[in-house]
């Protein structure tokens, strides 16, 4: 586990563009993402895990850039969990959950250690009654959650995951989110639910119209900054559901 660092990025696209002049995000840290529609959040995830070139700048992990760490090894090192994600091929859960042992793959076949990791993986989103399900005849919950099974079986330090909780109910939201929580690797997170955020993640990174309004720990997470971020009126301490697990 090492140190991702981020100086001067700069990039464009059509008539959208964002800037982060620096970031330094420590090993094992857990960091949300909060922003409206459209303000940058996935393509700041994607140019954090190197899918997409910056036009200037770097970004580098260990202290070394990006692009001098080849593809494969990145996939060792990054894992992220897109916003959308369709498994077409009508693989079973179990198989699903197995390519995320792909990076670690020696030679052409998975071993017998990827298979228990997966199985464990399984277990430990509550998806064993599933292992032998289609992935494709499964609910948008439970998709989400083989895919992040999936992504966690990779075994990488640093986990970009793009709204982990879309689509899920708000147990397994609470479940996931304080596995995640209590996870070793360093998690950056776009998260839309920001007392989910609140709760579970100890820094955040405000954004809007692609440029960082502010990176502050939980307890500096105020109604203000918020309302900035989103627009919008934000009161505290009013009658609201607070569900526990
Ligand atoms: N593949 C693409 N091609 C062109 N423009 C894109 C593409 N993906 C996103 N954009 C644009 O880039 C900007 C930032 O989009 P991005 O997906 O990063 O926002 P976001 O903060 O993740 O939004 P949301 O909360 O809706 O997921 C938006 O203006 C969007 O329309």
């Amino acid at each position: 586990m090492a140190e991702l660092r981020v100086d001067k990025l700069r990039f464009r696209r059509g008539g959208f563009s964002l800037e982060l002049d620096g970031l330094r995000i420590a090993p094992g840290e857990k960091v949300a993402i909060l922003g409206e529609n459209g303000c940058g959040k996935s393509t700041l995830l994607q140019l954090l895990a190197g899918l997409l070139p910056p036009d200037g700048g770097t970004l580098s992990y260990a202290g070394k850039p990006l692009k001098k760490i080849p593809m494969a090894r990145r996939a060792q090192l990054f894992a992220l969990l897109p916003q959308f994600s369709e498994v077409i091929f009508p693989f079973s859960v179990f198989e699903v959950v197995l390519f995320g042992r792909f990076p670690h793959r020696q030679g052409n076949a998975f071993t017998a250690a990827d298979r228990q990791l997966s199985k464990e993986m399984l277990a430990l989103l509550d998806l064993s009654d599933l292992a032998e399900r289609p992935f494709s005849q499964l609910s948008g919950g439970e998709k989400r959650r083989v895919m992040l099974a999936r992504v966690l079986n990779q075994q990488a330090p640093l986990l970009y995951l793009d709204e982990p909780n879309a689509g899920l109910d708000i147990r397994h939201a609470l479940e996931i989110f304080s596995l995640l929580r209590e996870r070793t690797e360093t998690i950056v997170a776009p998260v839309h639910d920001i007392n989910l955020a609140h709760r579970f993640f100890e820094r955040f990174l405000l954004l809007k119209n692609g440029r960082l309004l502010a990176d502050v720990p939980r307890d500096e997470l105020t109604p203000e900054l918020l309302a900035e971020t989103y627009d919008v009126q934000v009161a505290t301490g009013t009658a609201a559901f607070l569900f526990q697990h």
